[in-house]
C-alpha cells in the first residue's frame, strides 16, 4: 500500500483485520460524482459532466467489486463511451500491474507498470490501498471514484441524455428496499466469502461462513421471479451476480466456503444464468482470469496451484 505517496515494502496484500482475526476492508477515498450537467453528487465535488470518451475505468476481471461497475457500463450500453483498462489478474508485491498477461492492458494514459502510480497521479501524498475499480477523468487527469458502489450507482443516470436506456437500476420506488438488502449482502455475501477466507481465526471463519450460507439459503427462498425484486433488473441482481459467478471455481475452494456449491440452489443457478445472459454480461466474466487471480493469493496457496474444476461452470460459459 502507499503512505503519503510511498510504495510500503513490507506491504502485505491481505487487508487488514480486527483483534478476533476478522478480515476489514479499506473504506474508498475519492468519492466524485459524473452527473449530466456537472454538478455535484451525493459525495465528493463538482466538475465531471458526462461527455463522451472523457472517462475511462479501470478494472480488474477477477475483482467482483470492478465487474459490478463493467456490468451496469454493458447493461447501460456505454461500452463506446467510457473504455476500460483491464490489469493482470495476479497482486504483485507492488499491487496490480499493467500488461503481460492474456486478456489484460498496458496503461494507455500515462504507461503505468503499476495501479498505485495512478494512485499518486491522482494525489502525491495519497495513503491507502491502490485498489480496482477506478475510475478516471482524461480531461483533468484526475481521479473521480475509486468506490465501486458508487460507480455502479452513477452509471444508473450521468449518461442519461447521451445514451438513453430503458434499464434503470435503480429505480427510486424501490430505493429503501434496495439499500436494505445491498447492505445485507455486502457485509454477509460479498464481502462474506472475503471475510471466511482471510479469517485468521477458527472463530473469524465460522461465523463468516455461517452468514454466507444464511444469505444464499435467504436468496434462494426469496427469489420467485426472474430478479431479487420480481420482473425488474436492479443493481442489486448486479451485486449477487458478481460473488455467484465466482462461487463454484473459486471462493468454494479458495476461501473454504464449501457447505454447498451454487450449483446445490436451483433458483441461484437459474438466475445466474439469466443474467449471464442479458446482453453484454457473459463478456464481462473472464473464468481464466478469475481462477488464477485467486489462486494466485500467496497467503492462501503458496504454490500458485489452480484447481481443474469444476465441469459445470466451464460447460456454462462455453454455452453462453
Ligand atoms: N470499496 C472498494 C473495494 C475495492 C477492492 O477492495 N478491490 C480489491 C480487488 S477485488 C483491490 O483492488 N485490492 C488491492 C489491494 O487491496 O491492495 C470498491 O468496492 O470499489
Amino acid at each position: 500500500m502507499l503512505v503519503d505517496g510511498k510504495w510500503q515494502e513490507n506491504w502485505q496484500p491481505v487487508q487488514k483485520a480486527d483483534k478476533d482475526g476478522r478480515f476489514v476492508r479499506q473504506v474508498s477515498s475519492f468519492r466524485n460524482w459524473i452527473t449530466p450537467d456537472g454538478s455535484a453528487g451525493p459525495t465528493g465535488e463538482g466538475g465531471f459532466k458526462a461527455e463522451a470518451g472523457r472517462y475511462r475505468l479501470y478494472v480488474a476481471l477477477i475483482c467482483p467489486w470492478a465487474s459490478r461497475t463493467l456490468i451496469a457500463r454493458a447493461l447501460k450500453g456505454l461500452e463506446d463511451v467510457i473504455p476500460v483498462t483491464i490489469v493482470n489478474p495476479t497482486l504483485t508485491d507492488q499491487g496490480w500491474q499493467f500488461g503481460g498477461y492474456p486478456g489484460a492492458d498496458e496503461d494507455p494514459l500515462f504507461g503505468s507498470t503499476y495501479m498505485h502510480e495512478l494512485y499518486t497521479r491522482a494525489d502525491p501524498e495519497f495513503t491507502g490501498r491502490a485498489t480496482v475499480p477506478v475510475l478516471w477523468d482524461m480531461k483533468q487527469n484526475v481521479m473521480v471514484n475509486n468506490e465501486s458502489a458508487d460507480i455502479l450507482r452513477m452509471l444508473d443516470t450521468a449518461f442519461e441524455e447521451l445514451v438513453p436506456s430503458d434499464v434503470r437500476l435503480f429505480p427510486e420506488a424501490i430505493g429503501d428496499q434496495i439499500e436494505t438488502l445491498n447492505k445485507r449482502v455486502y457485509d454477509k455475501l460479498n464481502n462474506g466469502v472475503y471475510k471466511s477466507g482471510f479469517a485468521s481465526s477458527q472463530k473469524a471463519y465460522d461465523e463468516a461462513v455461517s452468514e454466507v450460507f444464511e444469505t444464499l439459503d435467504m436468496l434462494e427462498d426469496k427469489l420467485t421471479g426472474d430478479y431479487i425484486f420480481g420482473d425488474q433488473l436492479t443493481e442489486t441482481d448486479i451485486r449477487i451476480f458478481v460473488t455467484l459467478i465466482r462461487f463454484d471455481a473459486a471462493y468454494y475452494g479458495i476461501f473454504k466456503t464449501n457447505r454447498r456449491q451454487i450449483a446445490d440452489y436451483p433458483r441461484l443457478s437459474a438466475y445466474m444464468e439469466r443474467i449471464l445472459r442479458l446482453p453484454g454480461v457473459r463478456d464481462t466474466v473472464d473464468m481464466d482470469h478469475i481462477t488464477r487471480g485467486y489462486y494466485s493469493i500467496k497467503a492462501l496457496n503458496p504454490n500458485g496451484i489452480r484447481p481443474v474444476g469444476p465441469d459445470h461452470i466451464t460447460k456454462l460459459l462455453e454455452a453462453v
